[in-house]
């Protein structure tokens, strides 16, 4: 392999010629081959636009001449344009900073600025990665900057749409459901019915909820660290860079970025991650209970509750013939347990700063984006591929709910708690219906118990 020789505060190392990374990201690759997690792309992406800005606002504030602040902003864009994805092979498991990852976006963006300007890339470069791209900045506020833009990004342009998608789907469903009464169930067992609209308005109401927990902790996720450099005081920038910056990343993004009000908490602590991250664990728990009650009103198609139909979308099984199984439940449900698994990893890392920084910020974030992408991904796949296509078994729902003993509960208001339970007992363990029941014991007349059991009326409060 071709080789040239990038130098750093360390000395010399030989760097694949074709490649615009430089010394520090060398050094990187060669110290911490450890396993197979690399930096996320929605994170590298993010950290190219905060470059971009920084170039941006050191130009506009006279600090980096106009050629070299245009040579980074072209670069920059050409990384935003997907032109150098193999430039960026750092793994998440490297400096607790992300120090090497800025310096790997520092150094690729400075070896392609110099190549813009007609200079060389390697040692005989016209921009320097840490006085041109880095000037003004440090890790320790640059990396957090972009945490947050990448998390904002994958929160309000990709996780929210697909959560209201997936919401809008199941509030059609409750609506065409509204007159379909069916069995409810408590503890598993046979309870009072409901409709299977009220069934599928409490999963709407669920949605709701997170959607809400997840928005209101987005004003935290809009706060940036840029301008803090390295322990929060400013030290080696322009006053007004912090609120600069902030505005340019949000004039591009056409997210509302605003500079963090106090830079020591946006460097030390992750606070608004660990909250906005809580909120999609809350979102995964309902999420999980939606695809388990579907699956398991799904069930069957013989010898199950057989209560709805959902599409059947591929084999099942590689053994059995004909079998169809609820796999966008599944997919659904092991995703929501890798999203409770993210929050402990995260909670764990946010708990951690020490004095002026922590240092967990590659694994919160790649932890953060991957439960982003899973929740967005999963709720997509399992509105399209599964909630479309829920169908209500009526025949079914209506055998289930004439055999339940549940049904009794209207008596009680009639007779008394004793004898209705009298009525319920004797008719499990004789094999009989409510009614034989309830007129062999005499507890009531055949036209009392007509009026009175009416399974639609036990839907909604009354007496
Ligand atoms: O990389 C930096 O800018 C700072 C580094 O994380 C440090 O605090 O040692």
């Amino acid at each position: 392999m071709e080789t040239r020789i990038e130098k750093d505060s360390f000395g010399p190392i030989a760097v694949p010629a074709e490649r615009l990374w430089g010394a520090q990201t060398q050094r990187s690759l060669e110290h911490f081959a450890i396993s197979t997690e690399r930096m996320a792309p929605e994170l590298v992406a993010a950290l190219a636009q905060v470059k971009r800005a920084a170039a941006a606002v050191n130009r506009s504030l006279g600090l980096l001449p106009a050629d070299k602040a245009d040579a980074i902003v072209k670069a920059a864009d050409e990384v935003l344009d997907g032109r150098h994805p193999d430039e960026f092979p750092l793994v998440v498991w490297q400096t607790g900073s992300g120090t090497q990852s800025n310096m790997n976006m520092n150094e690729v963006l400075a070896n392609r600025a110099s190549e813009l300007v007609g200079g060389a890339r390697g040692e005989g470069r016209l921009l320097h990665p840490n006085d041109h791209v880095n000037m003004g900045q440090s890790s320790n506020d640059i990396f957090p900057t972009a945490m947050h833009v990448a998390a904002a990004q994958a929160v309000v342009q990709s996780l929210l749409p697909a959560l209201a998608r997936l919401r809008g789907t199941l509030e059609i469903k409750a609506r065409d459901f509204a007159d379909i009464v069916k069995i409810g169930r408590t503890h598993l067992q046979d309870a009072t019915p409901l409709t299977l609209g009220q069934e599928f308005s409490g999963y709407v109401a669920q949605l709701e909820y997170s959607e809400h927990a997840i928005k209101s902790t987005l004003p935290g996720l809009l706060q940036l660290a840029a301008g803090g450099t390295a322990v929060g005081t400013g030290l080696n920038t322009h006053p007004d860079f912090a609120g600069r910056i902030a505005a340019e990343i949000g004039s591009r993004t056409s997210i509302s970025f605003k500079t963090a009000p106090n830079k020591f908490a946006a460097l030390a602590g992750h606070d608004a991650l660990v909250g906005t991250h809580g909120a999609l664990k809350t979102l995964a728990t309902a999420l999980m209970k939606i695809a388990n009650d579907v699956r398991w009103m799904a069930s069957g198609p013989r010898s199950g509750l057989g209560e709805i139909s959902i599409p059947e979308n591929e084999p099942g099984s590689s053994i059995m013939p004909g079998k169809v199984n609820p796999t966008q439940c599944e997919a659904l449900t092991m995703l929501c347990c890798q999203v409770f698994g993210n929050d402990v990893a995260i909670t764990m890392g946010g708990a951690s700063g020490n004095f002026e920084l922590n240092v967990f910020k590659p694994m919160i974030i790649h932890n953060f984006l991957q439960s982003a992408r899973l929740l967005a991904d999963g709720m997509r796949s399992f509105n399209e591929h599964c909630a479309h296509g829920i169908e209500p078994n009526r025949e079914r729902i209506g055998e289930l709910m004439e055999r339940s003993l549940m049904l009794v509960t209207a008596l009680a208001p009639h007779i008394g708690y004793d004898r209705a339970a009298q009525i319920a007992k004797k008719a499990q363990h004789e094999g009989t219906t409510l009614k034989q029941a309830a007129l062999a014991l005499g507890f009531v007349t055949e036209q009392q118990f007509q009026d009175w059991i009416v399974p639609l009326d036990m839907t909604r409060p009354g007496l």
